[in-house]
C-alpha cells in the first residue's frame, strides 16, 4: 500500500505506510502508585517514567492509579444506557444547544475527520440525510455524549457557585450522576498527575497549580457499533490529536484504540484491566516545544460488538497564556509555535472540530 496522508486539524499532515495495526512496539505500563507517596524521590521516579513515555510516544498505561474501578463500571454501563435512550431524548440535548459549545449529544455518523472518500462498491452505511447518494463518504462510526467541568462537582473549586456549560437528558438523571461520580476522582488524579509532569519536565512540582485550579475538564462518552466495512474504508473514529494538556481513556474491553508510532505505524493500545490510558495533547506539546508528543490516533472497532468508552481530557485555565516552559526553549531551541492563551486555542479547535460535521452545528 503507497504511504498515505491525512490533513489533521491542527495543521499537520500525517502519513502512514501501513494500515495494518501492530502489537510489535508496545506502549509503556508505568505502576504510577508513587504518584501519592510522601517522598518526593518516589514521586520523581514515576515523574521520570512518564518523561520518557511522554517523549518518545506520548502514550502510556497507568496501573495503581487510585481510581476505583468499580466507579468506571458504572460510568460505561451508565453510557450505554444513555446512548440506548429513544432519539428523540438524545436530540434534545444535541451538540449547538448551547451556542459556540461542545457539549450534548453527537448524534451517529455525525463527523468526517479524516474526510474519508468511499473507495470501492460496499454500501454506504452513513444515512441519506447526511451524504447525497453520489457523495459516498464514510462517516466515523461513532456517537457520543460531551460534558463540560462542573464546579459543584469540583471539592477543589475556587468558586463552587460558577455556573457549568454542561445539558443533560431530562429523562436519565442518574446518567448526570454516574457521570459527576467518575468525572470528581479524575479530575483529583489530573491535578496530582499534573505535579508530576512538572517534576517530568524537570520544573518544580507545583509549577502549573495556578494553571489547574479552574481547569478545562470535559468529558465525553463514545458508543462505536461494531463496524462491517473494511479498515481502509471505514473507522470508528478518526486519526486525531487531543486539544488539551492530556487525555484520560477509560475503555471496555473491545480493543481498537490504535496509536500512530513516529515510524509510521499503528500501534494497538489494547485494554488492560485495571489499566488506564494516558496520552498527551496538543497544548502540552506546544507548552514542551515538541518535547512532549501529542500523538495521533484513531479507534476502528471490529470486535464483533458494541464499543464504549470514556476519555477525559485535561487542560489548563482558559485564561492562561500557553508558552514554553523554562526547560524546553533556549537559543538552540526556539519556541516553536504562536503564544496564545488556551482559551483562545481550545476555540480555534473546537470550531475546526465543527467544519468537519456532517450536519451543520451551531
Ligand atoms: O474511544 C477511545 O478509546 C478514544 C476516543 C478519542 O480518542 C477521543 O474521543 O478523543
Ligand atoms: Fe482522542
Amino acid at each position: 500500500m503507497p504511504a498515505t496522508s491525512v490533513l489533521l486539524d491542527n495543521g499537520q499532515t500525517f502519513r502512514y505506510v501501513s494500515n495494518e495495526p501492530t502489537s510489535l512496539d508496545s506502549i509503556s505500563v508505568i505502576d504510577v502508585a508513587g504518584i501519592y507517596s510522601s517522598k518526593l524521590e518516589d514521586r520523581k521516579a514515576v515523574a521520570e517514567q512518564i518523561r520518557e513515555a511522554s517523549h518518545n510516544i506520548g502514550f502510556f498505561y497507568m496501573i495503581n492509579h487510585g481510581i476505583d474501578s468499580r466507579c468506571a463500571n458504572v460510568a460505561l454501563h451508565e453510557a450505554k444506557r444513555f446512548f440506548q435512550l429513544p432519539e428523540e431524548d438524545k436530540m434534545e440535548v444535541v451538540v449547538g444547544t448551547v451556542p459556540g459549545e461542545y457539549v450534548g449529544f453527537h448524534p451517529m455518523e455525525h463527523y468526517n475527520r479524516n474526510r474519508l472518500k468511499h473507495r470501492g462498491t460496499a454500501s454506504c452505511s452513513a444515512r441519506s440525510l447526511l451524504v447525497s447518494k453520489t457523495d459516498k463518504c464514510l462517516i466515523d462510526l461513532m456517537e457520543a455524549f460531551n460534558f463540560a467541568y462542573d464546579a459543584s462537582q469540583d471539592p477543589e473549586a475556587v468558586d463552587s457557585s460558577e455556573p457549568s456549560l454542561s445539558i443533560w437528558p431530562s429523562s436519565a438523571p442518574e446518567f448526570r450522576t454516574a457521570m459527576y461520580a467518575y468525572h470528581t476522582q479524575l479530575l483529583q488524579l489530573a491535578r496530582r498527575l499534573t505535579g508530576i509532569f512538572a517534576l517530568a519536565l524537570h520544573l518544580p512540582e507545583d509549577f502549573f497549580d495556578e494553571y489547574v485550579k479552574n481547569p478545562e475538564a470535559g468529558m465525553r462518552v463514545v458508543h462505536y457499533p461494531t463496524q462491517q466495512n473494511s479498515r481502509d474504508d471505514h473507522l470508528g473514529i478518526g486519526a486525531h490529536t487531543d486539544v488539551e494538556c492530556f487525555t484520560f481513556v477509560t475503555q471496555d474491553d473491545c480493543g481498537g484504540l490504535e496509536v500512530l508510532s513516529k515510524e509510521g505505524s499503528w500501534i494497538k493500545a489494547d485494554p488492560i484491566p485495571g489499566a488506564m490510558v494516558v496520552n498527551i495533547a496538543d497544548c502540552f506539546m506546544r507548552q514542551t516545544n515538541d518535547f512532549f508528543v501529542s500523538t495521533i490516533h484513531r479507534v476502528i472497532n471490529q470486535s464483533g460488538k458494541e464499543r464504549y468508552s470514556a476519555p477525559f481530557f485535561f487542560g489548563f485555565d482558559k485564561s492562561k497564556v500557553l508558552e514554553p516552559v523554562p526547560t524546553c526553549v533556549s537559543d538552540g531551541n526556539p519556541m516553536k509555535y504562536p503564544i496564545m492563551t488556551a482559551g483562545e486555542y481550545y476555540s480555534w479547535r473546537t470550531s475546526k472540530n465543527k467544519q468537519n460535521a456532517a450536519i451543520k452545528i451551531a
